[in-house]
């Protein structure tokens, strides 16, 4: 019979430690609820201990998940063990996530231990976890540069004390996998107890390993693989779920393992996560990335026509990329709009529908054809609008070779109007700098990016800001086929979202 490997998501916690990834609660909630559809088996929602913000989203995720384990993470200390207890003990199935480094550089570095008091710290962390839950996970941060040896003790004394999964991280992404295998192979026969346990790995991308690693473990006996949508992660990532799963489904002669995803759902919920955190997926990034079913060159396209299978080694159907779909246009109507949106696995209510159809047709006014990227703007443009103070009412630019570029601007602040028109060193300066001026406010732009979301010259532009002011960074999206206005629209949205951040920093959970 095959082995069924538990696929533990952590793009909520780890994928949230990429630098500019943070989320809302209405966001997290909303990537839960979708992690939760695509069937990952655990979902790490964060880290409570860390933020009273991060202990509200876990909550919330803890009180809506419906079928995953729910996870938190927390140090081998008994306030994070409570704090991260108190969060998701109203989940279904909570499962407390306790970890300490065990390499000799962290605990002589960063810890200040012996590895005694570091193995007496893990049991007791252990220990009064289970006094909560029979669900507990045991990490050895930097797993892979500890010596082995030691790595089986611990693991064998956490196991003792209760953990039901040990997990060995690959924190630096420095393991390869030829070793990282050979490590997996040594605790699994080594550790006392390890029949008792799951074998868990958690590996990083620094050497664009963290797939190869994780299948290598995969292949040795581990029976858990901690993952991200899209890879996002610390540093250079995490292991990309979509990257693990789908080699698992192509070939399933090397690797006879099954896990409970539903593979065509892959592609909805990369969109979903890079729209929310703004980290654009490379275009050459395996499943998820634009081009990966794409065939450019004349041999290549001569070989598709006569049979797929010539060039492609899984059919884009089978993650969620469909190929002949009903065409939306400014003639299609609501019922058309539903039907695509809940393929997308958007279950919108009445209200949220009716918004969306309206800028759905103002947007076929302008764009011939409305794909599935249109629409995954629209719906986090519409609906993922998480505090309206300010809206943008006219919006006029000028500029050229031949006149200084100025932009005159109508804002709503509060359904009261104000305009204003001022100048920058270029088109999209002079809307921030006109925006920022009626609205009073200054906050620092720290990264201002632009995409196409569809191809094509009549293609939506897709502006992510991120802007500071004072302690309060948020992120501002916006898109539209003008990508001037898709920029001040994303200036407005981030301005929304530092109101509703400073008049809500504890509960920022309008649930979508
Ligand atoms: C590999 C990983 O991904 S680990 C997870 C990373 N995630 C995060 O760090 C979440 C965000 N972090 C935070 O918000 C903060 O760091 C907090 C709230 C967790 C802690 O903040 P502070 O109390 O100010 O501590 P600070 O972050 O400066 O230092 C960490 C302390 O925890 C200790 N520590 C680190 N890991 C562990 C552990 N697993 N168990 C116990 N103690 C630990 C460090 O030795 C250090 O202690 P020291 O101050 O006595 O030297
Ligand atoms: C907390 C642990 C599992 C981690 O993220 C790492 O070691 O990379
Ligand atoms: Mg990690």
């Amino acid at each position: 019979m095959n082995r069924t490997i538990t696929i533990f998501d952590t793009t909520l916690r780890d994928g949230e430690q990429s630098p500019g990834a943070s989320m809302n609660t209405a966001e997290k909630l909303r990537i839960a609820t979708h992690l939760d559809a695509l069937g990952v088996d655990v979902i790490e929602a964060g880290f409570p201990a860390s933020s009273p913000g991060d202990f509200d989203a876990v909550s919330r995720i803890s009180e809506t998940v419906k079928h995953a384990e729910v996870a938190a993470l927390c140090r081998a200390s008994e306030g994070d063990i409570d704090r991260a207890w108190e969060a998701i003990k109203d989940a279904k199935k909570p499962r407390i996530h306790t970890f300490i480094a065990t390499s000799d550089i962290h605990l002589e570095y960063k810890l200040r231990m012996g590895r005694d008091e570091v193995v007496e710290r893990a049991v007791a962390a252990v220990s009064h976890a289970r006094k909560y839950t029979e669900n507990v996970e045991f990490s050895a941060e930097d797993g892979s540069r500890t010596d082995p040896d030691f790595l089986c003790r611990i693991f064998g004394a956490v196991i003792e004390a209760g953990a039901t999964t040990v997990n060995l991280p690959d924190t630096v992404g420095y393991a390869v996998p030829s070793e990282f295998g050979e490590l997996v192979r040594h605790v699994m026969a080594n550790t006392p107890g390890m029949e008792n346990a799951t074998l868990s790995v958690h590996c990083h991308n620094d050497l664009g390993l963290a797939t190869a690693n994780t299948l290598a473990a995969i292949a040795a006996g581990a029976g858990q693989a901690e993952v991200t949508i899209n890879g996002i992660g610390e540093r250079a990532g995490n292991t990309a779920l979509e990257e693990v799963v789908m080699a698992l489904h192509t070939r399933p002669g090397t690797f006879p393992m099954e896990t409970g995803i539903d593979t065509t759902r892959i592609h909805a919920t990369g969109r979903l996560v890079s729209s929310i955190t703004g980290i654009m997926v490379q275009p050459n990034k395996a499943i998820v990335g634009a081009n990966a079913f794409s065939h450019e060159s004349g041999i290549h396209q001569d070989g598709m026509l006569k049979n797929p299978m010539t060039y492609e080694i899984m059919r884009p159907e089978t993650v969620g990329l469909t190929t002949n779909k009903l065409v939306l246009g400014k003639l299609s109507g609501r019922f058309a709009l539903r039907s695509r949106l809940e393929e997308m696995r958007y279950n919108l209510t009445e209200e949220e529908l009716n918004t969306v159809f309206e800028s759905f047709k103002a947007l076929a006014d302008r764009k011939k054809e409305i794909v599935d990227e249109d629409l995954e703007a629209l719906v986090t443009d519409v609906v993922l609008r998480s505090h309206e103070v300010y809206t943008l009412e006219y919006l006029h630019v000028t500029s050229g070779t031949t006149v200084y570029p100025m932009a005159s601007v109508r804002l709503g602040i509060n359904g009261k109007v104000k305009q204003g028109a001022f100048e920058g060193n270029g088109p999209i300066d002079a809307v921030f700098n006109t925006i920022a001026k009626i609205a009073g406010r200054e906050p620092e732009l720290l990264r201002f990016s632009i995409g196409a979301l569809t191809g094509g010259t009549d293609a939506q532009g897709e502006v992510t800001v991120r802007m500071q002011e004072g302690d309060y960074v948020s992120l501002g999206r916006g898109a539209d086929p003008d990508i001037i206005t898709a920029s001040a629209k994303a200036y407005i949205n981030g301005l929304n979202r530092l109101e509703y951040f400073k008049s809500n920093p504890v509960t920022s959970c309008d649930v979508i």
